[in-house]
């Protein structure tokens, strides 16, 4: 899997996973959903470098010009709660993107140490040859990125795979890593120091889902 850390390098990128983070103002959830939603429209961006193009003439009002246009046709899978603002920031640049969606959440049978990952709701198109963009705020265990993507392999095989993240931990990048092949991306805006006894990424920023559409009752 060939990893993409974008916050290695200095960017504007910084500010929105600070305030994320920041106790205060991570409580402004209308703020945190568009710093979740700005952030992937940086990922996006830097993911569109390595997809496929070919040139287009397109005619202006003064005259034509060939254009290296994008020609992937893609599928972007965003994995619920969390992954909707996420969801959004990639479907702002990726216009033409056919959408699928699923639920992955922790299911905590005993106690908050341990849990797995139930997966209920499925919608998809087909992927076959398309290129398959999965999206999840945070990589924690990795747990339910993989459980997402094995739900969707009787959908199709895509032609490449590029997972799209903000905050992971060691942990889970490594699984990550591991269980994807090596063509495949992850695209990630930054990777912290380690996983807590509840599998919560610190020094991370909490719970995501919490954090863009309030507390949910544990199940
Ligand atoms: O890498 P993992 O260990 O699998 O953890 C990451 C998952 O945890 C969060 O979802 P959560 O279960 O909190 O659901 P929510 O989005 O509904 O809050 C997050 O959005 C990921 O889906
Ligand atoms: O740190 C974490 C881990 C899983 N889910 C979250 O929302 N945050
Ligand atoms: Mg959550």
């Amino acid at each position: 899997m060939k990893i993409h850390n974008i916050s290695t390098e200095n960017s504007i990128l910084n500010s929105f996973i600070a305030e994320m983070r920041d106790v205060n103002i991570q409580k402004d959830s209308m703020r945190f959903r568009r710093n979740i939603e700005r952030i992937g429209e940086i990922l996006g961006y830097e993911m569109s470098k390595t997809l496929s193009y070919s040139t287009s003439e397109i005619t202006t009002p003064l005259g034509a010009c060939n254009m290296n246009l994008i020609d992937n046709n893609i599928v972007l899978c965003s994995i619920l709660r969390a992954g909707v603002p996420l969801h959004n920031g990639l479907l702002n640049y990726f216009d033409k993107a056919e959408n699928a969606f699923i639920s992955a959440y922790r299911h905590h049978k005993h106690n908050p140490e341990s849990f797995e990952i139930i997966v209920e709701y499925l919608a998809c198109p087909s992927l076959e040859g398309k290129t398959l963009i999965l999206a999840d705020p945070m990589l924690a265990t990795g747990q339910s990125m993989i459980a997402t993507y094995e739900a969707l392999k009787p959908f199709g095989t895509a032609k490449e795979v590029h997972l799209v993240s903000l905050i992971g931990a060691p942990e889970g990048v490594e699984l990550v890593n591991k269980h994807f092949d090596a063509n495949a991306h992850l695209w990630i805006a930054t990777i912290d120091k380690k996983l807590d006894k509840n599998s919560y990424i610190v020094p991370g920023l909490g719970d995501a889902g919490d954090l863009a559409f309030g507390q949910k009752l544990q199940q």
